[in-house]
């Protein structure tokens, strides 16, 4: 794995945030870094330089969908997704097994493999540790993850355990069934809000050597308290030296916790499908752009976004495109949005580097709930 580097450049001195570069063979990654979801290989409505011009380095697909249609076989023949969606920096792709547990119709489940109907047409698939390898492989991002089973947060201890040592199982299956030396196979924590379940994947993850680590089976229905007393006790497993990625996290009180307790990536949908629903993040919390209040609003959305839609645009313009139905509504919306999680991973970014996280964290999540 020569094309992967990770430089810690700063940890907070009162808390366990940390800032850092990681090297990757499509460019570096500034972190804590927020990535947005590009499931179908597109941020939905955005164009690649728009997205750059927000401070987005490295962006999602999801293997499952895109093996389902267009098929990695035909995204391998166009050059790779790179080539494909026209993105020049680094791509993350997870590993289709969320997926097939969450949207597709899961028939049997056995070590060996999952077997689902596609939730476009029915057919039958499966999908091994070894098949979840070569679709990515073929589909060629940069950071790849291990084929794992997310259970629910509220599953039964039997259930959440043997989630964890399958999850073992196929993480050993995936990185062994790896071809190409230039992507970095995550292996992903799971365990639910069980300490000692996820003492026991972490146990099981960490001697396999991955040059990351995700921690899976959260922002699943558990409660935000489990989620950061999850991370309390997950995140000192994980090697200091490495990357740590929280799948599907979350929102910005999330990524203040999470990043608090030693996170560095993130990736949800929440920035651009509330974009795309009128629903904007903003220095002083959530704004409804439906809400008749902004009819005749000539502010910009937020004082504190330098984004297209705050710098040309009043409330009242935004709420009049969400109101007639024009796509530019969600358009600006969603830029706005993924905008707003930069600045917010920057702004964290510098807090580490100047030592003044716990303050940040305090001053910002007074300012979010004195405004809910
Ligand atoms: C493009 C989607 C990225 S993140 C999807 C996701 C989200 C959440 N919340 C959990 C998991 C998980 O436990 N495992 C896997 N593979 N993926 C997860
Ligand atoms: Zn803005």
């Amino acid at each position: 794995m020569t094309h992967f580097a990770f430089h810690l450049d700063a940890t907070d001195t009162e808390t366990a945030a940390r800032a850092g570069r990681w090297e990757t063979p499509h460019g570096v990654v500034d972190t804590p870094a927020f990535m947005p979801v590009g499931t179908l290989a597109t941020v939905k409505g955005l164009l690649p330089e728009q997205l750059k011009a927000t401070g987005a380095q490295m962006v999602l697909s999801n293997t499952y969908h895109l093996a389902l249609r267009p098929g990695s076989d035909i995204v391998k023949e166009m050059g790779g997704l790179h080539k494909f969606m026209d993105w020049e920096g680094p791509i993350l792709t997870d590993s289709g097994g969320f997926q097939v547990f969450s949207l597709a119709g899961l028939r049997k489940l056995t070590d060996e493999k999952a077997v689902f109907r596609s939730h476009i047409d029915g057919s039958l698939l499966e999908l091994s540790p070894e098949k979840a390898v070569k679709i990515q492989e073929d589909l060629g991002a940069d950071c790849i993850m291990c084929l794992d089973e997310c259970p629910p947060a509220n599953d039964v201890p039997e259930k959440i355990k043997a989630a964890v040592d399958r999850t073992t199982l196929w993480a050993k299956r995936c990185r062994d069934a790896q071809v190409r030396d230039d992507q970095a196979l995550f292996g992903i924590v799971q365990g639910g809000i069980s300490e000692e379940m996820r003492t026991r994947s972490a146990e099981g993850l960490v001697p396999l050597g991955f040059p990351g680590y995700a921690v899976g089976g959260l922002s699943v229905g558990e409660a935000p308290v489990d989620m950061y007393r999850t991370l309390d006790f997950t995140v000192p497993h994980l090697p200091v030296e490495k990357p740590r990625y929280l799948m599907g996290v979350g929102r910005p009180e999330d990524i203040l916790e999470a990043v608090y307790r030693g996170i560095d990536l993130f990736d949800c949908v929440l920035p651009t499908r509330n974009g795309r629903n009128a629903m904007a993040f903003t220095s002083d919390g959530p704004v409804r752009l439906r809400n008749a209040v902004h009819q005749r609003d000539e502010r910009p959305l937020d004082p504190e976004c330098d984004c297209t839609a705050c710098t040309r645009y009043s409330r009242a313009y935004l709420r009049h495109l969400f109101i007639a139905k024009e796509m530019l509504g969600g358009i600006l919306l969603s830029l706005h949005n993924i905008a707003f999680y930069q600045k917010l991973v920057r702004d964290l970014r510098n807090a580490v580097n100047s030592g003044t996280v716990a303050q940040f964290r305090a001053n910002q999540l007074a300012r979010w709930q004195a405004q809910s």
